[in-house]
């Protein structure tokens, strides 16, 4: 990692700092010590050193650091200062750090900013999903208020962030965390983040009439996922114990809901939510689909874009129904270490839509129980997964006319596109009972949805190019 001065008890003698990988893909930061017969030959291989270090310009030198006090288990600060501060200072690694002070500080700091985020190579979050999310958001608003892109268009196509975010766990669940490095390991995260890793991200955007929601990279999720998450609210206090109270209490409940999904399957993509395959770094799968994407679309007019990268019919359920849940990413965590969707990939451009209609207690008890172990959480009579690229949810009360199952693509894309789905209601309908959305753990209080998945991947930013050029 680093070369430094050793001082005592031998004085010829440098350390050199290295990340060593460890069972459960944990990295650690072990130190060898190499011994010089001279003091010459010892100052010729730190400055070695130290010089091809200095050239490799992924790595980042400064960043800007936000810490979520109340997130968790509240020690997000003392993860930081313990665990994760004194490796950025071995590693040279400058920092700005910001302890916020309320929600959405961070976003808000973030959206403020204009040139002055250019000395940073990255943004570290230091708490859970929900702050990951706030943080995704400021930068990605940041992004597209420069480039004039109008967020509140569904199908506007977003300008990727010059940032790249980096992940110290210290939330309650911690799923991005988890499903990107596959441990919430604070150490492991620290050392991702000092030798300049990046993965690019799923990121799915949520709009409703025709106003931008939210951005979600883990789980979008109506009925059960939406609430847990409205009950465990009230419970903030209790911390990560609060999702097992409101888990059991809202399994009890059993309440399901009725209403429609429309989605877009995707074809091209070269997985399936059932196949096994596990997503890793370098996945060939995300390869493809990205590639294929961009070529595809490069052709094309922005209108065009939206409508072609569906690529395909759209297909509609509907039914009563205890979960819909989307899954970005696999949703990876310490309580379900294979995930929500196991298969899912982190940037194919895709999200699993996983609904599951209304079945006994015990039948959905075993679902549940499925995400615990190594037991298929699809084979149920009662549960269908899709590989989508986008959706929309309309309850029951809003239903979208059964007219619009004799559209064609072209004029369903077109009402898609111009928000034409218009509440059904009618005055002998009773209003049935709705839920709320869950997005990355914070409630959405709204229940009919539009949703589009578009892969995020960081661009080289300024300081990068810098150091390409000094090379
Ligand atoms: C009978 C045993 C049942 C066990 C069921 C276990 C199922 C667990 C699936 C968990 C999926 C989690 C998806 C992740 C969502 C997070 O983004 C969100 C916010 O995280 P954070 O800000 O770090 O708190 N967390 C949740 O939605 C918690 C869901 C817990 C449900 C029990
Ligand atoms: N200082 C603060 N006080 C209160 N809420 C905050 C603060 N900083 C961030 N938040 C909000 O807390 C929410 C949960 O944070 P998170 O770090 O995800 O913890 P947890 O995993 O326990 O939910 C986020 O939505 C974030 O916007
Ligand atoms: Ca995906």
């Amino acid at each position: 990692m680093v070369a430094k001065q050793h001082t005592k008890p031998d004085p010829h003698a440098f350390t050199v700092c290295y990340v060593r990988r460890s069972a459960h893909h944990r990295w650690l930061c072990c130190d060898i010590t190499f011994s010089c017969p001279n003091q010459g030959l010892r100052q010729q291989w730190i400055q070695a050193i130290s010089e091809n270090l200095a050239l490799l310009s992924h790595r980042p030198r400064c960043l800007l650091v936000y810490i979520n006090p109340h997130g968790g288990r509240h020690l997000a600060k003392w993860i930081y200062d313990r665990k994760v501060a004194p490796l950025f200072c071995r590693a040279g690694i400058s920092t700005d750090v910001i302890i916020t002070e309320r929600a959405n500080h961070a976003r808000d700091h973030l959206r403020a900013q204009h040139g002055d985020l250019k000395k940073y190579d990255g943004v570290v979050c230091v708490g859970g999903d929900g702050m990951v999310n706030e943080i995704l958001h400021g930068l990605v608003s940041r992004t597209q208020t420069d480039h004039r892109v109008d967020q509140n268009q569904p199908d506007a196509h977003l300008v990727p962030c010059s940032l790249r975010i980096g992940i110290i766990p210290a939330g309650s669940t911690d799923c991005i965390c988890y499903t990107t490095m596959g441990t919430n390991d604070p150490v492991t995260s620290a050392l991702h983040i000092i030798v300049g890793d990046s993965q690019p991200m799923d990121v799915c955007s949520v709009h409703n009439n025709n106003t931008f929601l939210k951005y979600s990279v883990s789980l979008l999720g109506y009925g059960f996922y939406g609430d847990v998450l409205t009950d465990s609210e009230k419970k903030r206090w209790m911390g990560p114990l609060r999702y097992d109270l409101a888990g059991v209490k809202t399994f009890l409940s059993h309440n399901y809901y009725e209403g429609s999904i429309w989605f877009v399957p995707a074809q091209e993509t070269q997985g399936q939510p059932r196949d096994q395959e596990q997503c890793l770094a370098g996945c060939h799968v995300c390869q493809q689909g990205s590639y294929s994407e961009k070529k595809k679309l490069k052709h094309l007019s922005e209108d065009e874009k939206f409508i072609k990268g569906s690529g395909s019919e759209w297909c509609v359920v509907r039914g009563k129904f205890l979960a819909v849940n989307a899954a970005t990413v696999s949703c990876a965590c310490p309580r379900s270490p294979r995930g929500l969707s196991p298969s899912a990939h982190l940037a194919d451009g895709t999200a699993d839509l996983i609904l599951v209609r209304k079945c006994s207690r015990f039948g959905f008890f075993r679902h549940l129980l499925r995400h615990t172990n190594a037991d298929d959480q699809f084979d149920h009579p009662f549960v269908e997964v899709h590989r989508v690229r986008r959706f929309l949810f309309q309850p029951k009360n809003q239903e979208v006319s059964d007219s619009t199952e004799d559209l064609s693509d072209s004029e369903m894309e077109k009402r898609v596109k111009t928000n034409a789905f218009r509440p059904i209601c009618h005055a002998s309908d009773d209003i049935t009972a709705q839920s709320n959305w869950t997005c990355d753990g914070e409630i959405l209080p709204h229940a009919a949805i539009q949703a589009a998945v578009s892969v995020m991947n960081s661009t080289t930013n300024a300081r990068q190019k810098e150091r390409q050029r000094e090379k």
